[in-house]
């Protein structure tokens, strides 16, 4: 049994709390807002996010940082990914010193365009034999319903990545490792942008061939961007890269597909954001993706096309029409 500090007590923070519990670990979870400590300590469940779901005893909640830490041999950070820098800076100090942080996130940070990892080993001062990612098709309600799903567990250690595969192999909960860090991290931020793409489609009433072409045109887009950065093609081809992207392109359960559902509609962005508490990762990073991409001077439309209309700058129906107005080219280029 191995001592767990899990930060965000959100739908992912809360949903893998209940894997590594099931594991056979020993869960305290830290949550921003008071409210949902004593809910979760005295109701066992957080309504807020995973309304019907039981939590076992083993997980316990807190608002104080320290009390979450103390004695934690794994630190899992599962908050919004913009938000992953000023909460970790508050936090660093009293991390223990051998502890293991483990990003749940997938997004890219705005502004530095920096992977979670990097932010993490950049205000924590750990090495990457003590970081870790967490990336599947793993949408937190299924998991928390314990529906059988497998995921990749990725550190540049192979002996870390070991220890958090056996860490979260629970009787639901199939995990990978692999040592493609960079791989995992862009398989996962990069298919929100597509699953928004793929929600715009769907809300404009367009039926599986259109759907099928985005998820399949923003692979090669991923696994463009994610090679010229340093990943395995392979991975791309994977859970962290295939697998999530059909889990959210086909999910109703997709906070991206649906936000991008919404904006197909004719929502504006700032009309959806408004409507919901749950962050919805591809609107801030297609932004991070993009100036990623222009800086790889990599080619990426699709991300380029649902930023605009992210920004308001283009309709849904105008983009799709855009990409397939666009010059004809190889289906390798
Ligand atoms: N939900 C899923 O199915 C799922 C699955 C895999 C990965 N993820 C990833 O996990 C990460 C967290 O997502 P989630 O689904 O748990 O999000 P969520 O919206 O369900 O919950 C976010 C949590 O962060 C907290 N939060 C919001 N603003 C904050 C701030 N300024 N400082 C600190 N905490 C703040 C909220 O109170 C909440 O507890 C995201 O990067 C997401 O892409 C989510
Ligand atoms: O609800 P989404 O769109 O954030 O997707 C959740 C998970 O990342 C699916 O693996």
């Amino acid at each position: 049994m191995s001592k767990v500090a899990v930060f965000g007590a959100g739908s992912w923070g809360t949903a893998f709390s209940i894997v590594l519990a099931d594991a056979g670990n020993d869960v305290t979870i830290w949550a921003r807002r008071e409210d949902v400590c004593a809910t979760i300590n005295d109701s066992r469940e957080n309504p807020d996010y995973l309304p019907g779901i039981e939590l076992p005893p083993v997980i316990t909640a807190t608002h104080d940082p320290e009390l979450a830490l103390a004695g934690a041999e794994f630190v899992v950070l599962a908050v919004p990914s913009q938000k992953l820098r000023e909460n970790l800076t508050q936090w660093a100090d009293l991390i223990p010193r051998d502890a293991v942080l483990v990003s749940l996130m997938k997004g890219v940070e705005l502004g530095t365009l920096k992977r979670m990892s990097e932010v993490i080993a950049e205000v924590t001062g750990a090495g990457p034999e003590r970081i870790g990612v967490v990336s599947g098709p793993n949408l937190a309600m299924e998991i928390a319903r314990r529906e059988p799903a497998a995921s990749v567990v990725a550190c540049a250690d192979d002996v870390v990545a070991k220890r958090l595969r056996d860490l979260c192999h629970s009787p639901a909960f199939r995990p990978y490792s692999s040592a493609d860090v960079v791989g995992c991290e862009l398989g996962g931020a990069y298919k929100n942008v597509i699953g928004l793409g793929v929600g715009m489609a769907v809300g404009l009433g367009f039926g599986d061939n259109t759907t099928a072409s985005v998820i399949t045109r923003g692979l090669a887009e991923t696994a463009r961007l994610a090679t010229a950065l340093g990943a395995d093609p392979m991975t791309l081809m994977g859970l962290a890269g295939l697998g999530d992207l059909v889990a959210t392109c086909s999910s109703p359960l997709s906070r991206n597909r649906s936000f991008g559902e919404k904006l197909g509609r004719g929502m504006t962005t700032e009309e959806i954001t408004a409507s919901t508490r749950m962050v919805a990762e591809g609107v801030k990073s297609c932004s991070s993706l993009l100036d990623l991409a222009n800086r790889a001077e990599v080619y990426a439309p699709i991300v380029d096309h649902v930023h605009a209309v992210v920004e308001g700058k283009m309709t849904a129906a105008d983009m799709l029409s855009s990409l397939i107005d666009r010059d004809t080219k190889s289906e390798r280029d």
